[in-house]
């Protein structure tokens, strides 16, 4: 391949403080090796192109760390589709726990095989609803790190997450341009869940339109009435 999106990545992520070894770049030539493969095959990104995959992709999902503080040990990626952004994440962070939610199960056969094709140890694979996981009391307050991508608007995403988290730790949720009023839809949910967002951060991107990280934060437990049956969070947002 051309060495340009390579370079673009390691430069922007330089620029962010973020250094990739050899061994991480690696992996995630791999990885766009492996997602263009099978995405002949069954549908997981429209992005296709090289060059796009390490800037929609792989740079995108990078972003969040600059977000998560001093040393994330737990990080749950819900509706991660192909991995992104938490197998890029696990990445970057070999040491992180992380488990991978996601209801499609040839989706989530991907995110396996490329697990183990890339020798990434500490991570599960759930193919099942976010509401169930978060109904399991084995996963209730047990994380201190969420994240999420284009998976579902604020209010609704708020009760996949806070379940999930410990006191005091985050979601990141990558956001588009409706940021603002999905927050202010998002009020309610959030005292209800015990949440409070902290941070609305925006991210320039090489290339792309701006877009935001909201950063929330769980300040009270959630009350084990949440999150609702899988299904009910969509169809009736807190
Ligand atoms: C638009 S895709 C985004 C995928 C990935 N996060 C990304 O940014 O490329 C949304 C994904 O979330 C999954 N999803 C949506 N709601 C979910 C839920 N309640 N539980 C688990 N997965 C969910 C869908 O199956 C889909 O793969």
């Amino acid at each position: 391949m051309s060495d340009a999106p390579h370079n673009l990545l390691v430069q922007t992520c330089s620029d962010w403080g973020l250094n990739l070894n050899p061994t991480q770049l690696d992996q995630l030539a791999h990885y766009a090796q492996l997602l263009r493969e099978w995405n002949e095959r069954i549908n997981l990104t429209t992005i296709t192109d090289l060059g796009e995959i390490y800037r929609r992709h792989f740079l995108d999902s990078l972003s969040l760390a600059r977000f998560w503080g001093t040393g994330p040990q737990s990080l749950v990626d819900i509706g991660s589709g192909a991995g992104f952004p938490g197998l890029v994440l696990k990445i970057l962070r070999p040491e992180l726990r992380l488990t991978l939610v996601e209801s499609v199960g040839k989706k989530a056969e991907f995110m396996r095989h490329v697990a183990r094709e890339l020798n990434l140890y500490a991570v599960r694979v759930l193919d099942v609803r976010a509401e169930d996981v978060g109904r399991n009391a084995a996963e209730r307050a047990k994380h201190d790190l969420v994240t999420a991508r284009a998976v579902a608007e604020l209010r609704v995403l708020v009760e996949y997450a806070l379940p999930l988290l410990q006191m005091h730790g985050r979601l990141l949720a990558a956001k588009g341009p409706a940021v603002y009023s999905e927050v202010a839809a998002a009020e309610h949910a959030l005292r209800v869940l015990g949440g409070k967002v902290v941070g609305i951060e925006p991210v320039e991107l090489p290339g792309q339109d701006a877009h935001v990280v909201v950063l929330v934060e769980k300040i009270n437990p959630t009350d084990p009435r949440y999150p609702r049956a899988a299904g009910v969070p969509t169809r009736k947002p807190l």
